[in-house]
Formats: C-alpha cells, sequence, structure tokens
C-alpha cells in the first residue's frame, strides 16, 4: 500500500482512502455492500469482546496486561475502526463531520454546569432530570 501515513498522523480520511484502495487491490468491492459491512464490524467487535471475557473490571492502562495482550487488543480495535469508516463510506456519510456534530449534540444534552456542580455528583449521564 503506497500511501500509508505516518502512524501518529493518520486521519480518518486517510483510513478511508487505505480502505478503499484495499478493496479495490483485491475486488473486494463486491463484497464491501453496507450490510456485509455491518455484520463483519459486529464480529469485530464480538472478537474485541472476547478480550476482556470473564476478566472481570480491568484497570485503566491495563499495566498488568501482557504486551502481545495489548498488541491483540490494538488489532481488534482496529479492525472496528476499520469497518466502521469502510461503513460509513460505503453509506456516503462524513463519519469525521457526523462525529464532530454528534460531539456538539452531546454537549447540548449534557450542559457542562450540571455535571461541574459538586452537589450534583450523583446526577448519571442518563438521569438527567
Ligand atoms: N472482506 C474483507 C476481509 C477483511 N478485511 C480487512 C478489514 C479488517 O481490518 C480485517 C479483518 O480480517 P479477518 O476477517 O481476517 O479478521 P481478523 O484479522 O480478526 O482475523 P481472525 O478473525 O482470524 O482473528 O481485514 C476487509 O476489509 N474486507
Amino acid at each position: 500500500m503506497a500511501g500509508v501515513p505516518p502512524e501518529a498522523h493518520v486521519s480518518l480520511d486517510q483510513l478511508k482512502q487505505i480502505m478503499d484502495e484495499f478493496a479495490k487491490e483485491r475486488d473486494w468491492e463486491q463484497f464491501h455492500s453496507p450490510r456485509n459491512l455491518l455484520l463483519a464490524l459486529v464480529g469485530e467487535v464480538g472478537e474485541l469482546s472476547e478480550i476482556f471475557q470473564w476478566k472481570g473490571e480491568v484497570p485503566k492502562g491495563l499495566l498488568d496486561w501482557k504486551e502481545e495482550e495489548k498488541v491483540h487488543l490494538g488489532e481488534e480495535l482496529s479492525d472496528v475502526l476499520l469497518y466502521l469508516v469502510r461503513l460509513s463510506d460505503m453509506c456516503g456519510v462524513d463519519l469525521g463531520k457526523a462525529a464532530l456534530r454528534k460531539v456538539q449534540l452531546n454537549a447540548v444534552k449534557y450542559p457542562k454546569k450540571v455535571y461541574e456542580d459538586p452537589s450534583s455528583s450523583t446526577v448519571s449521564p442518563n438521569n438527567t432530570n
């Protein structure tokens, strides 16, 4: 793959282009329908879940995980991301734009002031009333 960007600077748009090239080079565009991609995405979410299955709660940062476990985790997270990027593209959705818009909607739905107030510390995100 010619245009693989330096790791630290990858964008959703670059991942979109890479997935497009990957599918074209293998003549796999015929298989990358929205439904197929959604099923593939859900399958990868299942593989991601398996990594955490039966472990109980795990500490943030996964400090006690072996390096190979973290590498595996990175692979499954990447599969989810790549299928999500490809699914969005095949549905004609600009994922970056949509995500930024959703972040704005979230901020309106969950106003900062409510959650900044220490007296409201028991308010959960799903119980704003
Ligand atoms: N038709 C396909 C098949 C694969 N991929 C790409 C996207 C994913 O990043 C990765 C998924 O590959 P596998 O189906 O081989 O899944 P895993 O890498 O998880 O392998 P396994 O299920 O054996 O653990 O390859 C794709 O774009 N289109």
